[in-house]
């Protein structure tokens, strides 16, 4: 007799590194996450988009651990790091202090330095933070993250106080970065092309609800007309106008969209 597979046995099916379930947040009166359930693998490259004042930093607020979620079914990990839009070191501690922070035990200038050395700046091992430009302090806030070697890293609009040259070089070293430590991202931002050049999925939250997800299937870096059809849809989805000229199959574009059904499973 034949022995029978066990599928599951045999391929296991990661557990999310992240998981919330019908997960709500309210400030007073005012409704601001409604239900929502969302789950991010590990490795997964998440990116959110919404409009503004539609929850995206509530939302990474409580993914951060940062805010108390009452009781309710979330699941974060313990390992985690945020990088924000200014990279919020200290100026008064040199940058490889600032990378080491909290870090303890033996070797630990190495390992700052080793982070450091990952960004491109292990020659500004014993600067002052006011003496970096603001690319340059973002690259700090990375490896201050990454040191930690977290299983989820929230990135709050990292790259939306930088010049258009120096985001792009940014984007090329999160992408590096993340392969190389494959920890599950979360990116929020407001650039739509950001989303569509480095996620795996984007995620359109308004009014505290998930009204749109896309699962980009075709390559970074390979995203050209994939990523024109996508930044249309995805303005629409943020209220912005689409012309029916923009309006094309997942099939035709190599990604999927699935409209969000309130109550599913993310
Ligand atoms: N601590 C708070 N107390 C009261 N209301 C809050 C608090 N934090 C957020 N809110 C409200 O929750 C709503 C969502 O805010 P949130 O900052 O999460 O939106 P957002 O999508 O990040 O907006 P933006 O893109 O403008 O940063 C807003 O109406 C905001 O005023």
């Amino acid at each position: 007799m034949l022995a029978e597979t066990n599928f599951t046995a045999a391929f296991p099916v990661a557990e999310p590194v992240v998981r919330l379930r019908d997960f709500t947040r309210s400030f007073g009166a005012n409704t601001v996450i409604d239900g929502l359930n969302l789950s991010i693998a590990p490795g997964e490259f998440v990116a959110l988009l919404g409009r503004s004042g539609g929850g995206k930093t509530t939302l990474l607020r409580t993914l951060a651990g940062l805010d108390s979620v009452g009781g309710q079914d979330v699941r974060i990990p313990t390992s985690r790091a945020v990088v924000f839009q200014d990279s919020r070191l200290l100026p008064w501690k040199k940058v490889w202090r600032n990378v080491a922070l909290g870090l303890k035990g033996p070797g630990v200038r190495e390992r700052a330095e080793a982070a450091l050395n990952e960004v491109g700046l292990g020659h500004r091992i014993d600067a002052w933070p006011l003496t970096l430009s603001g690319g340059e302090a973002q690259r700090v806030a990375l490896a201050r993250a990454l040191v930690r070697e977290p299983k989820l890293l929230l990135l709050d609009e990292p790259f939306a106080a930088l010049d258009a040259l120096t985001r792009i070089k940014m984007h090329a070293l999160v992408l590096e970065l993340w392969r190389v430590h494959r920890p599950a991202i979360l990116m929020v931002t407001h650039d739509v092309d950001e989303a569509v050049a480095l996620a795996d999925r984007i995620l359109v939250l308004d009014a505290g609800r998930i009204v749109a997800e896309e699962h980009i299937t075709v390559q970074r870096g390979e995203r050209g007309d994939v990523g024109r059809v996508l930044r249309q849809r995805l303005l629409g989805h943020l209220g912005c106008e689409v012309t029916s000229e923009h309006v094309v199959s997942a099939v035709d574009v190599g990604a999927s969209i699935v409209p969000f059904p309130q109550g599913a499973s993310a």
